[in-house]
């Protein structure tokens, strides 16, 4: 793989992608690559600060999208295209697959809204690659109740996130050339495994 890839990692809470964030960055580290890693919402000191706001606080579903695209927006000027643009490669915990899973398949949020919000914010970019992290829903809570306190999405019932799941799997047949997703239900030096023939693969 060339230097200044955008990869994204993806899935319902509790799939465990941010456990294996550091070891793909230490795996494109060895062979050269540098790495930013950041994560949606959030990337930036304003984008921290929405992040706040919209796990936490009840809102309308219009605003809750609004405030996702208004972090990435701030995400891809400050952090995003200027680390690509370096030849960095950038590790995004999330970015608008998210926003189709969540606001669009969890919440219902009309998908054709959502597509013109990504065509404003970002018109030209897409990730390169995105990893999304699968399982079932009876997995995830299981591996969330066992680790924290839940925030507003983490508390969701399990018709949400069967319906976020289902958009995210819809949008990976979409996107075959981007997408890759990685069975979660396995043990971490298992997903690990794959993670590095994939990642030495592309
Ligand atoms: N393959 C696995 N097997 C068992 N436990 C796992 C596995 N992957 C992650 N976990 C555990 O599950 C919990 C959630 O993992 P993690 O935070 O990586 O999920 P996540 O998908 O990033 O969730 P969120 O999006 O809500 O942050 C953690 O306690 C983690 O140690
Ligand atoms: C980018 C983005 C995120 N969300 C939700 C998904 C998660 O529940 C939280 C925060 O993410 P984390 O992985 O747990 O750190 O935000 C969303 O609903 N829409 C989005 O666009």
């Amino acid at each position: 793989m060339t230097s200044a890839k955008f990869i994204t990692f993806e899935g319902i809470d509790g799939a465990g992608k941010s456990t294996h964030i550091a070891f793909v960055a230490e795996l494109l580290r060895q062979r050269g690559d540098k790495v930013v890693t950041t994560r949606e919402p959030g990337g930036t000191p304003l984008g921290e600060t929405l992040r706040e706001l919209v796990l936490h606080q009840p809102m309308h579903l219009e605003t809750e999208t609004l405030l996702m695209f208004a972090s990435r927006r701030e995400h891809l000027a400050q952090v995003i295209e200027p680390a690509l643009a370096r030849g960095d490669t950038v590790i995004s915990d999330r970015f608008t697959d998210a926003t189709f899973a969540y606001q669009g398949g969890g919440r219902k949020l009309a998908l054709e809204k959502l597509e013109t919000l990504e065509q404003w914010v970002h018109p030209q970019r897409q990730p390169d690659l995105t990893l999304l992290f699968d399982v079932p829903l009876e997995v995830a809570r299981a591996r969330l109740d066992a680790s924290r306190t839940l925030d507003k999405f983490e508390q969701e019932k399990a018709t949400f996130f069967a319906d976020t799941r289902a958009e995210y799997l819809r949008r990976a047949a979409q996107f075959p050339e981007r997408f890759r997703i990685i069975d979660s239900t396995r043990t971490i030096s298992e997903i690990q495994a794959s993670l590095t023939e994939l990642i030495t693969a592309l």
